[in-house]
């Protein structure tokens, strides 16, 4: 059962979020001498990559990663790389050891194999993954009517390249026992219509009709949700 923590705006959650983020961080550096946290892309976590810029961390002693990525140029504007190197790897964060989901193959199913060895050479558990949702109850990119929906929610890799059936990229993304191979799971939700979504998650049905259930209808790893009314 998910912790939820409730706020009026979408702003002060991110900044709460941001601070117990920071917190974990610190953390685990003083614990392992290491801090690994993956994010999602979209619209919520740009306000809480923002705070978290400007916390004072031993940067140099994280890694930050991407829980997916669209198969598009890192300087393209819906690259999840760029998002990240715009608002959280700027000043001391820069220190931060950043690792990529994109590399230079021609698509997402060329690519995985170089990505998911990378990514077997992180130290996990990851400390924090950061979820997002949408409006059909995907998370990551394991989106409802994809082909590859029921293998990245079996599979034991850690990677996985998706068609998503109605966006416009190729994805690359964590699989549910990646973002289960953690010791912290965060969601943002905004606005009523995907608090909805959220609630007819959490009332239990098939992970396949609602992925973020992957991460609600488990006791495996701690998940708390932040929830803004607008
Ligand atoms: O690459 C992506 O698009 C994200 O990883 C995606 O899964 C996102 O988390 C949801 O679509 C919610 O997006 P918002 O934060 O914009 O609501």
């Amino acid at each position: 059962m998910p912790t939820e923590h409730l706020f009026a705006t979408g702003a002060e959650a991110a900044a709460d979020l941001a601070a117990r983020i920071a917190s974990i961080l610190s953390q685990a550096v003083a614990a392992r001498g290491i801090a690994t946290l993956a994010v999602s892309g979209g619209r919520s976590p740009r306000p809480v990559l923002e705070a978290l810029r400007q916390v004072d961390l031993d940067w140099g002693k994280v890694v930050v990663t991407l829980v997916d990525e669209r198969w598009v140029a890192p300087d393209s504007a819906d690259s999840n790389e760029r998002l990240v190197r715009e608002t959280l790897l700027q000043g001391a964060a820069a220190q931060a050891r950043f690792v990529p989901m994109k590399t230079d193959a021609a698509d997402a199913y060329a690519g995985q194999p170089a990505v998911e060895a990378a990514f077997a050479a992180l130290p996990w558990p990851l400390d924090i993954v950061l979820l997002g949702m949408g409006d059909d109850g995907h998370t990551a990119s394991l989106f409802p009517g994809a082909a590859e929906l029921a293998e990245g929610l079996s599979s034991s890799a850690r990677t996985i390249a998706v068609t998503p059936p109605a966006a416009p990229h190729q994805r690359l993304s964590l699989t549910a026992s990646a973002i289960l191979d953690s010791r912290q799971v965060f969601l943002q939700i905004g606005g009523a219509g995907k608090k909805a979504v959220y609630d007819r998650a959490l009332a239990g049905g098939p992970v396949e009709e609602l992925p973020i259930r992957l991460a609600l209808l488990q006791d495996q790893v701690p998940v708390d949700v932040w929830i803004a009314q607008s």
